[in-house]
């Protein structure tokens, strides 16, 4: 059998290599897909003709993003049933041709297990039979994974009758785009020489009536979709309002750390070579469907594939086999599971069931324990309830108990699945909701005086409301109300001192302080003014770097600052804080109150700064000016362009750039220049990326 899988791939692919049943290998790769920052996902559904591939298509070059055409995915398993000789209103027959078929969209050409059927797949045979093959439940099903698999990263335009509804409900933008029956014709009779109008227009009547009244998935107008009549509209102004409408969308996104950081939880699945690993990652991507994928500096050693259970999203990570003192080619397998590990938010780590726990299981189950990512153990190759008591041997690996399964055959994988899922942070876990009370964190070396600046900050009239302690370290969050406005100021157990070998010692470390500024919007951060600044304070600059956070300076004891000092102090600031040139400063004296006053009003400027939001018109309108006073450089051949630009988020700002090409660091720097030129962001670091086209846009 040549697999029993469909295997769709959107990616640029080489040969597809022989492979053992069952087994999807990886074979596609994306030299150099853009990070998954901002993923956007734009839905076009619409009626037969209705404009939405000319739009999708150029929405997405527009925008930088993917285009993802379904329709093709239908149309080409449908020219598979016709090929085959397969009755296409025959549910079952149709299923079956399906699941022997490998469908590949690459470089906006369509292949039928390994040929470009591009051409094919839009003439009148496959059109006239596309409604009938696309109506069965069992084919849609195949097919419904690879399409959301093709956006779980990068996001895209997606065309098609049922993407807004649902292929992807969760998408930013939906636009249902319609046009009249006879504008439609008069179209599709100019784009292919014909002069029969009122044949065609009977024949996409037909085809709207056919997949509008299907049972399953049937073309809608999804609830929050925008219907946009392009009857009286040219391409043009088509796409301008799409494209105008997603950079809209964009801007007014809630913060959402989770996406901006990274779009998806990690599973790696981790164990000795042949214990079954890539059977259970091909069970777990759905039996029939898969997107096979490889990451940009990737081997096929480690591969990245989206996959879904119970409507959760996540990637599965599959790694080579594990093994020790391995050399070569084989170490560098090693290197790849083990980084695989690192990047993992949960490990699945396979035992052979029938062999037991050998020594390399052991020394793995011994590098997992010491790692800090939660891992699942499994037990492989256990094909019937006999075979059950060979889990309780497992428990030696210190790894909890293990969960038996057969990858082969499916046995227990849809338990384990639910475990994952379990053991998977959520995105209300690591996204931290929006702020509307500023959370501050006052960082410093230890003594450096944050616990006197604390109670100075809180003074006697103003009133601590609450103190929440975190449940899993013993951080406390402090609530307070001053001048009547309330504040968070976060971690300030961690400024409270303790005995230690009979001395008096802060709660500090490095990671708590880490902790203490990612939950923070704002950062205080305290330096002993009158020391030389050292390698400490270096540490905690480089986690303000890192963070992107609201920054006032502090510089205490300022009394004990001479002249001598002072002109040292500003060139050791200089040094450690060239990248926040942007933070006010304010010299104090937490211990005499000294400077105090000014304080309070910095907090609040950066605050307000830190969630500032430049109108989209504004910001096209001065980056088309900074570009008219200085033009962008050429990139090759080419002449770069910013085509659109608009804050996608606050707190903190960033700006995003849909531009032809990468735009050189020092022109985002010019342009952030600007930017603060014209609207105070005092305290805030401000990040400007480009998107460029994807790389199969750039073919
Ligand atoms: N607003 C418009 N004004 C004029 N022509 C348009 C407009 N939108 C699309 N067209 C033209 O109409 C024709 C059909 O468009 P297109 O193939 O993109 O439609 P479609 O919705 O993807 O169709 P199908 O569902 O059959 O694949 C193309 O020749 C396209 O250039
Ligand atoms: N999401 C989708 C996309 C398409 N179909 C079916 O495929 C046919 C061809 O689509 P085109 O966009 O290429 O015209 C279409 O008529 C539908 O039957 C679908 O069902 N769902």
């Amino acid at each position: 059998m040549r697999g029993s899988c469909v295997r769709v791939l959107y990616q640029e692919t080489s040969a597809v290599p022989d492979v053992p049943d069952d087994v999807v290998p990886p074979t596609a790769s994306t030299a150099d897909a853009p990070a998954v920052v901002g993923a956007v996902v734009v839905a076009i559904d619409g009626p037969a003709g209705s404009g939405k591939s000319s739009v999708a298509r150029r929405v997405a070059e527009r925008l930088g993003l993917p285009h993802v055409d379904t329709g093709a995915l239908y149309r080409a398993a449908t020219l598979a049933v016709l090929r085959a000789g397969a009755d296409p209103t025959d549910e079952a027959d149709c299923a079956a041709v399906v699941a022997d078929t490998v469908l590949e969209r690459h470089a906006g050409r369509t292949l039928l297990d390994g040929e470009d059927v591009e051409d094919e797949i839009r003439g009148p045979d496959v059109t006239a039979s596309v409604s009938a093959v696309s109506a069965h439940a069992a084919v849609r099903d195949a097919l419904l994974a690879a399409q959301r698999g093709a956006v779980a990263e990068e996001g895209g335009v997606v065309e098609g009758r049922d993407i807004g509804s649902v292929v992807l409900p969760d998408a930013d933008v939906k636009v249902f785009l319609t046009a009249s029956v006879r504008e439609r014709a008069r179209r599709r009779a100019a784009q292919l020489g014909r002069d029969d109008l009122e044949d065609l227009e009977r024949e996409i009547v037909a085809r709207d009536t056919a997949d509008g009244g299907r049972e399953v998935a049937p073309m809608q107008v999804a609830e929050d979709a925008w219907v946009l009549d392009s009857s009286e509209l040219d391409l043009d102004a088509v796409v301008a309002s799409v494209v105008e409408r997603v950079v809209e969308q964009v801007a007014a996104r809630p913060r959402d750390p989770l996406r901006a950081r990274r779009a998806l939880p990690r599973v790696a699945v981790v164990g000795r070579p042949n214990v079954g690993k890539s059977t259970l990652v091909n069970r777990i991507l759905g039996a029939r469907v898969a997107i096979v994928e490889e990451k940009p500096g990737v081997t096929r050693d480690r591969t990245e594939h989206p996959a879904e259970w119970l409507g959760r999203h996540f990637l599965v990570v599959d790694t080579g086999g594990w093994e020790h003192q391995a050399e070569g080619m084989a170490a560098r397998i090693v290197d790849q599971a083990e980084a695989a590990v690192a990047a993992a938010d949960l490990v699945v780590f396979v035992v052979d069931a029938t062999v037991g726990a050998l020594e390399d299981d052991e020394r793995y189950a011994r590098l997992l324990r010491r790692s800090r990512v939660p891992v699942l153990l499994v037990a492989n190759k256990v094909d019937n309830d006999r075979q059950e008591a060979l889990v309780h041997e497992l428990y030696g690996l210190g790894l909890g108990a293990a969960h038996p399964v057969s990858a082969r055959h499916g046995r227990g994988v849809g338990d384990l699945l639910d475990e994952v899922l379990a053991a998977l942070p959520t995105a209300a876990d690591q996204a931290p909701a929006v702020s509307t009370v500023p959370r501050v964190a006052i960082v410093g070396k230890p003594n450096v005086g944050k616990s006197s600046l604390f109670n100075r900050l809180l003074g006697e009239e103003r009133s601590i409301v609450d103190s929440v302690a975190h449940t899993t370290r013993d951080a406390v969050d402090t609530m307070a109300e001053i001048d009547g406005e309330p504040w968070v100021f976060v971690d300030t157990a961690g400024m409270r001192r303790r005995y230690r070998h009979g001395e008096e010692t802060e709660l500090y470390s490095v990671d708590r302080t880490r902790a203490a500024i990612e939950s923070a919007d704002l950062v205080l951060f305290l330096l002993d003014a009158s020391e030389p600044l050292g390698e400490q304070d270096q540490r905690l600059a480089a986690l303000l770097r890192e963070a992107g956070r609201g920054v006032v300076l502090v510089c205490n004891k300022w009394d004990l600052v001479d002249e001598d000092r002072r002109l040292d102090l500003e060139k050791e600031l200089d040094r450690l804080l060239s990248f926040a040139a942007w933070a006010p400063r304010v010299n104090i004296s937490a211990a005499s109150g000294r400077g105090l006053r000014r304080l309070l009003p910095q907090l609040r400027t950066v605050w307000d700064n830190y969630r500032r939001r430049v109108p989209t018109r504004e910001v096209n309108r001065l980056v088309e000016e900074a570009v008219a006073r200085h033009p962008l450089p050429r990139q090759g051949q080419k002449n770069l362009k910013i085509r659109y630009a608009t804050q996608a988020e606050v707190a903190p700002p960033r700006f995003l750039l849909f531009a032809n090409g990468r735009l050189p660091a020092s022109y985002r720097r010019y342009l952030e220049r600007e930017l603060r030129e014209r609207h105070d962001f005092t305290g805030v670091p401000l990040t400007i990326e480009d998107r460029p086209p994807s790389p199969r846009q750039r073919r």
